[in-house]
């Protein structure tokens, strides 16, 4: 990644807090997350797969040109994940990268349809993910929980599938807290959604669309208006619009902010450039995520090191963006409270003298 703003000029012990610091992740995506090894372990299983089989040669399969061309990897690897062991040991090894970084909560997107169009059988899949999460949380002490979203460029059948998914009582898995929206945004417009949100709301899931990463401040607007988002994957162009971040701080609705995502991906230009500051200015809550990170080359420990040079931020600073997170999740009173008295706990040990 090419950046005047170096997340690595960080000092050595910030980033050691950070590393040691307990957080939740918000935006962390399922196949996103699948790393060099297992991508190229995964690329020999399946030789008729464009995706390279050298762990190395994967720094330059993951270097995008834009958005769409980000797609396109993304699906090539999401082809790899061919039966319910794929799917058990990709979300197992998730867990291990994120209790790795001290994540004690993760919310993990999850697209359903990409699998069971793909063949793997619906039950199984389910069957894969629950057993992947119990296994990480009695192993790893990482709960996670899962996000369903539909990939809204494959067009409503795959918005209904995700939300008879979601919503059936005999499929939907324990975990499962929220519903989403992924993939491109130009030409896929939200409105067009609001009757899956609606069934999967009635169902007692939370809204969280992406919007605003590749569009502008309407798309924010039209997730908020008919998805009735909770929190916003992304919401990187609501900068553009005093009126929507003063509603956002007003309402208290979360923007999932990953950085270097969006410079991977071509959103933004420059870490220079991202808006990330303008939320904080504005008293919108910001939180701080890695949404596929070996395609990104980051990991949250350093999207967080990114964040205290954009944000200028000390140990206290870096532990109230990470307490953000913990408020903003989906988790009840009293697991939100533990982490937070972890953070605290954590912070004041780490500061004394
Ligand atoms: O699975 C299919 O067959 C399929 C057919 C047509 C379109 C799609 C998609 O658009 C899948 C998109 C996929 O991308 C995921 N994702 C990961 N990171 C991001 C991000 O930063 N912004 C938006 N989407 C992202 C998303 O979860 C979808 O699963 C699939
Ligand atoms: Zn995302």
């Amino acid at each position: 990644m090419t950046d005047h703003l170096d997340a690595s000029v960080a000092p050595r012990e910030l980033h050691a807090f950070i590393a040691a610091l307990p957080k939740a992740e918000l935006h962390v995506h399922h196949v996103g997350s699948a790393s060099p090894r297992i991508v190229s372990e995964l690329a020999a299983r399946h030789p008729d797969s464009k995706v390279p089989t050298d762990p190395e040669a994967l720094v330059d399969y993951f270097t995008f040109t834009d958005f769409a061309h980000f797609i396109d990897v993304y699906l090539s690897v999401v082809d790899l994940i061919r039966t319910p062991e794929d799917v058990r040991l990709l979300t197992y090894e998730v867990a291990r990268e994120l209790a790795r970084q001290q994540v004690r909560y993760a919310e993990l997107t999850i697209t359903p349809f990409s699998s069971t169009r793909r063949g793997i059988d619906e039950r199984a899949f389910m069957d894969a993910i629950e057993d992947a999460r119990k296994a990480a949380e009695a192993e790893f002490g990482t709960v996670l929980r899962w996000c369903f979203d539909i990939p809204g460029e494959a067009g409503l059948e795959a918005a209904e599938e995700t939300t008879r998914l979601a919503t059936d009582d005999r499929l939907r898995p324990e975990g499962l807290v929220s519903f989403g929206l992924g993939g491109p945004e130009i030409g896929v417009p939200r409105p067009q959604f609001k009757p899956y949100f609606d069934r999967a709301i009635a169902a007692g899931l939370h809204s969280v669309p992406h919007a605003g990463e590749t569009t502008g401040p309407e798309t924010v607007w039209d997730a908020l208006t008919y998805l009735r988002a909770e929190r916003i994957g992304h919401g990187t162009s609501s900068a553009q619009d005093p009126k929507l971040l003063a509603h956002l701080a007003e309402q208290r609705i979360a923007l999932e902010v990953c950085p270097t995502s969006n410079i991977a991906t071509r959103a933004v230009r420059t870490l220079g450039e991202h808006p990330i500051k303008e939320f904080v200015r504005a008293g919108v809550i910001v939180t701080i995520n890695s949404d596929d990170p070996p395609m990104f080359g980051t990991d949250l420990d350093n999207e967080y090191a990114v964040a205290a040079r954009l944000l200028d931020l000390d140990e206290r600073g870096l532990a109230e963006l990470a307490k953000n997170a913990v408020d903003a999740s989906f988790l009840d009173v009293a697991g939100k409270a533990r982490i937070r008295d972890e953070i605290d706990t954590f912070t004041t040990a780490w500061l004394a003298p």
